[in-house]
């Protein structure tokens, strides 16, 4: 067991999303000013992908299926393997060594997301990465709010609230992973949380077009959004996505991929007997930019400044259709990547784990109530101890 420095300020932020494509790891510091704000800075970043078959398993532990208790207990371990493997290259490619760091934020993967149920499962071992580092790991950051009849989703405003936030403008934070979400940002007085902040998942972020693109061409992605982009949206396929009745439910509410699956694509695609798949990933593009673009219509008209993280930034297409449906919705703030407040877009979820780890830390709240529905606020988190 290493000696733990209790004075360091660095924590380790590691996500893997709904996009089940890898792990996103960064060293984060924070440093609290008067005003309470979090100037942050990201020491170090890494990627471990998913192998082939983790991912497979993965995707298989997202619906019923047999024997599950013991595949999903296999699957944590080898998760937590390929988190120690990124916590290793954050260490290695910063040179600090395990006891310099105060604790890991870990998120698991989500196999499962039902608040209606009264629970959310992060599929993880933090007791075997605590084994691994030699560092504390904070895990488990949903089921709290959850206990306190919140959604135990989105956590991220909190983080966006905190590092994004303006006192002059409304600023939109938009995360587009495999599902996408918004955070608004009234401007701050005296550093305070509005209650005007809310943040909500807004649909399908990629999840569908990482979907529908792996079926026609083979890819994990549509890098750019140039497949999608080469074809035209099929007004009726958008509107039947469009009648989902998730986007019409009033906040607080959060989604995943218990919702928008392959099957909830293949019951819209039935009804029409003839398409070009390079249409549909044009209308499912149109589809997650609509969604967003109707979210910040509907709950921050008021936007000036929109910013996007999250894969999605970097997919060309999309970006400039999020543009032009919040036009069409008369809104006319800019809209740029994170990339424009000084994070870069895929680093956000990270660090807004070692952020919750810091909160958990303190032990402060990290959740919003106006965003999730929880009673109140929440310490959120579970501590392995190195
Ligand atoms: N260059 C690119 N062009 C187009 N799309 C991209 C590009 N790079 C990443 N993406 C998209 O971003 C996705 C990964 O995004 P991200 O890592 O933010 O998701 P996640 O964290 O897994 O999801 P969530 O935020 O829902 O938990 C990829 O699956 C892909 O669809
Ligand atoms: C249950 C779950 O894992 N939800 C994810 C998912 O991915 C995006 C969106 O849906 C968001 O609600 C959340 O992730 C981020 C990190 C959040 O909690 O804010």
């Amino acid at each position: 067991m290493t000696t733990q420095n209790v004075n360091t300020p660095f924590f380790i932020g590691l996500m893997s999303g709904t996009s089940l494509d890898g792990i996103d790891g960064v060293i984060a510091s924070f440093s609290s000013d008067a005003m309470g704000h979090n100037p942050i800075a990201t020491l170090a970043s890494a990627y471990v992908p998913f192998s082939a078959a983790l991912r497979r398993e993965l995707m298989a532990l997202q619906q019923a299926g047999e024997n599950e208790i013991e595949r999903e207990s296999l699957v944590a371990h080898t998760l937590a393997t390929h988190c120690a493997a990124c916590v290793e290259r954050l260490l290695a490619d910063t040179g600090y060594r395990a006891n310099q760091i105060r604790a890991i934020g870990v998120h698991g993967q989500t196999i499962r997301h039902r608040p209606e149920l009264g629970f959310t499962r992060q599929t993880n071992n933090p007791a075997l990465l605590a084994e691994l580092t030699g560092i504390d790991v904070i895990a488990d950051f949903r089921s709290r709010d959850i206990a306190a009849g919140g959604q135990g989703a989105p956590l991220v405003p909190a983080f966006h609230q905190a590092v994004f936030a303006s006192p002059a403008e409304t600023r939109v934070v938009v995360n587009i992973g495999g599902i996408a979400n918004i955070s608004v940002l009234r401007p701050q007085i005296n550093g305070a949380v509005s209650d005007a902040d809310i943040g909500f998942d807004t649909g399908p972020g990629n999840v569908l077009m990482d979907l529908w693109v792996k079926v026609n061409q083979g890819q994990d992605y549509d890098a750019n959004g140039i497949w999608g982009a080469s074809g035209k949206v099929i007004p009726q396929l958008l509107k039947a996505c469009l009648d989902e009745p998730y986007f019409a439910l009033p906040p607080p509410k959060s989604t995943g991929r218990d919702l928008f699956h392959e099957a909830w694509l293949a019951e819209k695609l039935a009804l029409f007997p003839q398409f070009a798949p390079a249409d549909v990933q044009a209308t499912l593009t149109a589809l997650t930019a609509s969604t967003i673009a109707d979210a910040i219509v509907r709950y921050a008209a008021d936007v000036s400044t929109v910013v996007v993280c999250g894969g999605g930034a970097y997919n060309a297409h999309l970006m400039q259709a999020l543009g032009q449906a919040l036009s069409r919705g008369g809104v006319s703030a800019s809209v740029a990547s994170t990339d424009t407040l000084g994070i870069a877009p895929n680093h956000v979820e990270a660090l807004a784990f070692a952020w919750l780890a810091q909160r958990f830390d303190l032990r402060l709240p990290g959740n919003l109530p106006a965003v999730t529905g929880a009673a109140g606020p929440r310490i959120l988190g579970a501590l392995y101890p190195a």
